[in-house]
């Protein structure tokens, strides 16, 4: 095999998986979920870009995970969520944990969010599919 040529940029994608429990009750559901109840929730923040030659990488995981811990776990987990959103559904909850990381994750192309275990949300931003 020919040696690879690790100065030519290639984009890939990096994912890393997160956790939280947190309470939560939807004050417009029909049903158990209105009720104070908690779960918990497991998400991936996902970030794509070119692969820098110099670093090997797209971005440092560990400066993705204290991005992530400063700017939304410690502001969800172990708490009510109800604080935070008025209307905490998944879809809800994956919209906000995009707009608070957003401006800090550089290449953020998707947030991946599971309220139980079979059932998730991805949310790739405003014009995403
Ligand atoms: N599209 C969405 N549907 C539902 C959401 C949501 O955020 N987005 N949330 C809920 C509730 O929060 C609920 O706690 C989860 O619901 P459920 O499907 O009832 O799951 P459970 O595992 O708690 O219950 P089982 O009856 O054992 O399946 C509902 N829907
Ligand atoms: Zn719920």
């Amino acid at each position: 095999m020919a040696p690879i040529d690790y100065t030519d940029r290639r984009r890939m994608r990096l994912d890393v998986e997160f956790y939280f429990a947190a309470a939560h009750r939807l004050p417009r559901y029909e049903g158990p979920c209105f009720r104070m109840h908690g779960h918990n929730y497991r998400f991936f923040v996902a970030l794509e870009g070119e692969v820098d030659p110099a670093t090997g990488m797209i971005a440092d995981f560990g400066d993705v995970k204290r991005i992530v811990q400063e700017h939304v776990l410690a502001r969800v987990d172990h708490r009510t969520l109800n604080d935070v959103l008025d209307n905490p559904t998944a879809e809800n909850i994956a919209r906000w944990v995009w707009e608070v990381l957003e401006p800090h994750l550089p290449g953020l192309c998707e947030i991946r969010l599971y309220e139980i275990p079979d059932s998730c949300v991805t949310y790739r931003g405003p014009g995403g599919r």
